[in-house]
């Protein structure tokens, strides 16, 4: 069953169309990336999808419902982390935010506020403040934030392109590594090719002008992967050059 699906989805911004008949779908605990260049509509799909705006036309369908509003279930890692915490609220605090909306117990929110923080590696972080920790630790806060409201739908909007490119490499380790330990599915919206492929099981490649569906590639890596050994494998470097291909192809036929 898909959980997550987007069927002819189009969106207008006065007279300039945004994305034009966009379909794909999400599998029950698959990891799709989305890829393309700026502008293409990535972030417009994303709000979208999270029932942020409103399509001009098309549905999207979360776990089974249209979506109206903020789905159940689904949690967002925005790219822009120092917005996303609050600075005068320590980490735990921070994390635990979301769920006393939720009606738990105090027991109930500590254990998922100690454990998600434990599975981002921040376990002995929670009685700092987000301005005492590096940006990468930021952002890892705010992944711990999503994952103790324990969503089916995780949504992730060019969640590292704000940091350096070894605490990168290190994020989308630990992506793959709460998807797997977590189960959830994950829709991540990059505009990095390497990225796109190391982390999903499938692509989606978006084209501008207006936005749409390029085409789609099963990623056909081995599900345990790292930095070093995938990157240098024939697969990798076969798939990440389709999807360059795809995309500049595209661009050219934009000139
Ligand atoms: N609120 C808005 N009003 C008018 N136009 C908008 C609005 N939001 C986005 N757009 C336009 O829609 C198009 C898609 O924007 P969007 O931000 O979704 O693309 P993107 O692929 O996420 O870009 P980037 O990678 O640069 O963040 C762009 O041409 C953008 O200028």
């Amino acid at each position: 069953m898909s959980a997550l699906e987007v069927h002819d989805l189009t969106k207008t911004y006065g007279s300039h169309t945004a994305l034009q008949d966009v379909s794909f779908a999400v599998g029950e605990g698959e990891l799709l990336s989305i890829v393309g260049p700026s502008g293409c509509g990535k972030t417009t799909l994303l709000k979208c999808v999270a029932g942020l705006i409103r399509p001009t036309s098309g549905t999207v369908r979360v776990l089974g419902s249209e979506v109206r509003r903020v789905p159940d279930g689904l949690a967002v890692v925005f790219q822009d982390y120092s917005r996303s915490l609050y600075p005068w609220m320590r980490v735990g605090r921070n994390v635990e935010l979301p769920l006393r909306a939720m009606g738990l117990s105090r027991d109930e929110r500590r254990e998922r506020v100690s454990g998600s923080l434990a599975a981002v590696g921040l376990a002995d972080k929670a009685d700092r403040y987000p301005w005492q920790l590096s940006g990468g630790m930021q952002q890892r806060v705010a992944i711990a934030r999503a994952l103790a409201f324990r969503p089916k739908v995780l949504l992730m909007d060019e969640p590292f392109a704000s940091v350096d490119a070894q605490t990168r490499s290190g994020l989308e380790d630990l992506t793959r590594r709460v998807h797997r330990d977590f189960g959830m599915t994950i829709l991540f919206v990059t505009h990095d090719i390497d990225e796109s492929v190391y982390l999903a099981d499938r692509v989606v490649v978006l084209r501008r002008s207006p936005g749409g569906v390029l085409t789609e590639l099963t990623v056909d890596l081995p599900a345990e992967r790292d930095q070093i050994s995938t990157k240098s494998m024939p697969g990798f470097v076969d798939q990440r050059s389709l999807v360059a291909k795809h995309i500049q192809a595209a661009a050219m036929a934009d000139c």
